[in-house]
């Protein structure tokens, strides 16, 4: 084959890959002074997809999530939302706007409010505290508060403080704040760490019936919670996919053993 055409078969296998897609990640490097955190990055997620990304300490997975929610600007490479929206472009809050919800590592609830009240706080549409707190609610608003209380596992918390919630359950209703917006793609950071076991499982749970009807990206470094996700899993490494597919399979991976043992 000649290189012309090997170079006309890349490009729409390129443009294919990029067609199915909720967020295609491609050629993505930035450097901080001097240093390469991502490196020619490229991976594609697919729409009601969950996925896990692992990797160890500095592989690049925040600042993979920092570029995707337009915290840091890429040096090249692109990030497109469902296929047409080029992420690189705008900024933090357009790129919330259009229904990319970033869950951070620390619950930021609102401690001195109701569970419930946090739910309505969130689907407030920009409403101040006050306003959101004493306006008349809507049947369809109530009903996407209770059914979004029974996916966080919450419903017979509802009038307890989110100060007396467990760790785990203030991530949980963090969670149903972010969906409360209705994301369409959400991105989890560790949201494990610090919870009890049972309350890991019970997040793996929850994020698998979440990825029912919109996709998660979660990144994480739990192995036994990687595992009940049940999902495909992207290996990053030095900034780049190292691997990528069933838990089981990279986990054999001789690179990615390398890199986890070898150190
Ligand atoms: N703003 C910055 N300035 C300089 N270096 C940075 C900056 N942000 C990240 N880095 C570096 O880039 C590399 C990747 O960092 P990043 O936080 O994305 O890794 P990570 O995979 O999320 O790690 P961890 O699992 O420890 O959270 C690290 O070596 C880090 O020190």
């Amino acid at each position: 084959m000649s290189e012309a055409a090997a170079i006309e078969i890349e490009k729409a296998e390129r443009k294919a890959a990029k067609a199915n897609t909720i967020l295609y990640v491609d050629g993505v490097s930035v450097t901080f002074d001097g240093f390469r955190a991502l490196n020619s990055l490229s991976f594609y997620v697919e729409p009601g997809e969950l996925r896990a990304i692992i990797g160890p300490n500095g592989a690049g997975k925040t600042t993979m999530m920092d570029i995707i929610t337009g915290k840091t600007r890429p040096d090249t490479g692109d990030v497109m939302f469902r296929s047409e929206v080029d992420l690189t472009k705008l900024d933090e809050a357009e790129i919330a706007n259009l229904g990319i919800g970033r869950k951070f590592q620390k619950p930021t609830v609102f401690e001195s409010h109701t569970v419930f009240d946090n739910l309505l706080l969130a689907c407030s549409g920009g409403r101040g505290v006050f306003q959101a707190l004493f306006h008349l609610l809507g049947n369809a608003e109530k009903l996407r508060i209770e059914q979004t209380l029974e996916t966080i596992m919450l419903t017979d918390k509802r009038e307890e403080t989110a100060a007396n919630l467990s760790h785990g359950q203030k991530q949980w209703l963090e969670i149903g704040m972010l969906l409360m917006q209705e994301p369409e793609l959400l991105l989890v950071d560790e949201p494990v760490a610090g919870m009890t076991d049972s309350e890991t499982e019970q997040t793996a749970k929850l994020l698998r019936s979440i990825a029912m009807d919109r996709s998660v990206v979660v990144v994480e470094h739990d192995m036994e919670f990687v595992r009940d996700l049940d999902c495909k899993v992207t290996v990053l490494h030095e900034g780049s996919v190292l691997a990528e597919g069933r838990l089981d399979h990279v986990q054999k991976d001789p690179r990615v053993i390398e890199v986890y043992l070898g150190r």
